[in-house]
């Protein structure tokens, strides 16, 4: 019996677009299963804190094809989910803002066995697609008023 492949990935997942889709389906071709954590909004401080809760987040990550299961991220941790789901692979975004080595060094100081990846970038396809959470904000701000990032 071959044992399951365990892949996990993760990110905001604001706004869902084609890019979101992308990433997830490179993502799930590293293994045979694939679990997303979705980020909690008091750990996204890289950029504006998204618009919708993160269990909404979480269940518009889980109703994709190619997610096996999506998970709340741990409020503190970021390893909590990780023990939790002992994968084999972490897959990181196209441009996500960790480092492989950072994530790699960290998972060996915690004893824990998984390679790190990273995912292929989803070009637009068509003259006006978005494929960024913060760009479909911006637009919406910009068609129906208001002033940005509130
Ligand atoms: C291996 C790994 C585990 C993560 N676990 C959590 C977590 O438990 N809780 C959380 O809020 N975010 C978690 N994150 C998400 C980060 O907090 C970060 O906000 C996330 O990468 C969102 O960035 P992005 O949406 O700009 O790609 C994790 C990220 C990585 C790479
Ligand atoms: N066009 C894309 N192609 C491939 N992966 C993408 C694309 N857009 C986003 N991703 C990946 O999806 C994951 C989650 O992205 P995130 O939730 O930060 O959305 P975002 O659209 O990148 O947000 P924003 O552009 O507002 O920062 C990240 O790892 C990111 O690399």
């Amino acid at each position: 019996m071959v044992p399951m492949t365990r892949v996990v990935a993760q990110g905001t997942f604001d706004l869902l677009h084609p890019g979101h889709v992308h990433y997830l389906e490179d993502a799930a071709t590293y293994g045979d299963e694939l679990h997303a954590i979705v980020a909690r909004r008091s750990n996204v401080t890289h950029k504006p804190a998204p618009i919708l809760c993160a269990e909404q987040r979480r269940d518009m990550v889980s109703a994709l094809a190619a997610v096996d299961d999506a998970h709340l991220g741990d409020p503190e941790d970021v390893f909590v989910p990780i023990r939790r789901l002992d994968p084999d692979v972490i897959v990181l975004g196209f441009d996500q803002h960790h480092d492989e080595g950072q994530i790699a060094d960290a998972l060996a100081e915690r004893g824990i066995d998984c390679r790190v990846e990273r995912a292929s970038g989803r070009e637009p396809r068509y003259e006006d697609e978005l494929l960024s959470s913060g760009d479909i904000i911006d637009r919406i701000v910009r068609r129906r008023g208001g002033c940005g990032d509130a």
